[in-house]
């Protein structure tokens, strides 16, 4: 059984900008962008960590926006591995 995320981990999260959803065990960001082509590039990247972590967002992209849903199907809710890609996806988002 895949450990939950512990308090720490959902502090840190927090911390980070990643808001709780109030009817399910994810977190939820909007990261904004430039320009449309910029959002999208983001997404790229996004994509191949994503893969490279056997781990997917669920996600979204209006115009220069991308809402981006955190949580582990397997586990039912927040996981290291939710974590590890919020993180990840922060560090994206500035590069
Ligand atoms: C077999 C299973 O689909 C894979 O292990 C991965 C794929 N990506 C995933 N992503 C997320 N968010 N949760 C999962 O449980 C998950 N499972």
């Amino acid at each position: 059984m895949t450990e939950m995320l512990d308090e720490a981990g959902r502090t840190t999260l927090k911390a980070a900008g990643w808001e709780a959803e109030p009817d399910r065990d994810a977190v939820t960001k909007t990261f904004r962008f430039p320009s449309f082509v910029e959002a999208f590039g983001f997404m790229t990247r996004c994509a191949i960590w994503a893969e490279k972590l056997n781990h997917h967002p669920e996600w979204s992209n209006s115009y220069r926006s991308v809402t981006v849903t955190l949580t582990s199907h397997d586990a039912k809710g927040l996981t290291a591995r939710d974590a590890t890609l919020a993180a990840r996806m922060d560090k994206l988002a500035e590069s």
